[in-house]
């Protein structure tokens, strides 16, 4: 429901959670030079008071020509501050949008989808405002961006085409490790680095809903980016292996990387393994949170 700002305007708030691309395959290519994608994806939940595994945002409704931005939070310094800012331009498609304050909590260029889950929650924030169905947008969102339909989305599903074609899937509550080493990474350049673009799609048999299932399945399946980003970014694959010393079930990258990911049969697992990289990686940006469960 919509709030006002202490004067009149409409404000709306929305949170963009991380996107995690718990198994990427990358099965073909567009004429047009785009990548068909077989995914799975969840979204992070937020867990205890370290790192946050969303992005905040302040939606301000009112006439404007372009919308005003305001930058704040730990990543505010690693994004557009103009018109280029994904969440501007998905302002400008809404249209009717004054203002809006991005909390920027996620680390850039990193595989989580940050930019693309922060205009999906501008353009969900105003289909709350107007009352309508999220959905109406899936179009404009696409052409914001390849990830911007799964983000409107917003909960675990199967996604194929280019990013366009979602199918909801009910995933198991797990708990999850988000590690970031500092390094960012252009999207098309790893796309540009793949060895092999006609890969065989995910297994026919959808994930199980129960968590040792998910687990056993998700080990059948790869990240298909993986490879060409350590090419990119070779200390994707130091923190990958830091992942898997810790004991994760399954250590992979998310998306394009260099953003990687840890699956633990336990919070006290997962919450371990945080303590620890944190001691030997200080510098690395290390979130706990869940995926599945919705
Ligand atoms: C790799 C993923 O994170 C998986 O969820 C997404 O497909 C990336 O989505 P995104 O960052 O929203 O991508 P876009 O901003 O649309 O495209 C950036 C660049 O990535 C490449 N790209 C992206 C998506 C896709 N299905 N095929 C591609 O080849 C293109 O070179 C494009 O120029
Ligand atoms: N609000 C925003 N948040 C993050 N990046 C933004 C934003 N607006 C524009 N950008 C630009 O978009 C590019 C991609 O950023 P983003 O963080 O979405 O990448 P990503 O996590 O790799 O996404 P994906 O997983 O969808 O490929 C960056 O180069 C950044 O400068």
């Amino acid at each position: 429901m919509d709030e006002t700002d202490g004067h009149t305007a409409p404000v709306v708030r929305v949170s963009a959670r991380a996107k995690i691309n718990l198994a990427l395959h990358v099965t073909g290519r567009r004429a047009d030079g785009y990548h068909l994608l077989d995914s799975v994806v969840a979204f992070a939940r937020p867990v205890g008071d370290g790192p946050r595994t969303a992005d905040t945002l302040e939606v301000h409704f009112g006439p404007a020509e372009t919308p005003h931005l305001t930058l704040a939070g730990p990543f505010a310094g690693d994004v557009p501050a103009d018109a280029d800012n994904l969440v501007v331009r998905a302002a400008r498609v809404a249209g009717g949008i004054r203002a809006v304050r991005l909390d920027k909590h996620l680390p850039v260029a990193s595989g989580i989808g940050g930019g693309s889950a922060d205009a999906a929650a501008v353009l969900t924030a105003a289909a709350a405002h107007r009352g309508i169905d999220r959905a109406t947008f899936a179009a404009p969102a696409l052409a914001l961006g390849a990830d911007v339909p799964v983000c409107l989305h917003g909960g675990s599903c199967r996604m194929a085409g280019i990013g366009e074609r979602l199918t909801p899937l009910r995933l198991p509550e797990l708990p999850i490790l988000l590690v970031n080493p500092g390094v960012a990474v252009a999207t098309g350049a790893v796309f540009g680095a793949l060895a092999r673009r006609d890969n065989p799609p995910l297994p026919d048999a959808p994930p199980p809903d129960d968590a040792a299932g998910l687990l056993d399945w998700l080990r059948s399946t790869r990240n298909d980016l993986e490879a060409a980003a350590v090419t990119v970014a070779p200390t994707i694959a130091t923190a990958t292996t830091a992942l898997r010393e810790t004991g994760a079930v399954l250590a992979r990258m998310s998306g394009s990387g260099a953003t990687v990911f840890g699956l633990y049969t336990s919070p006290a697992a997962r919450d371990a393994a945080a303590t620890a990289l944190r001691r030997t990686s200080p510098q690395w940006w290390v979130a706990c949170g869940g995926v599945g469960g919705d």
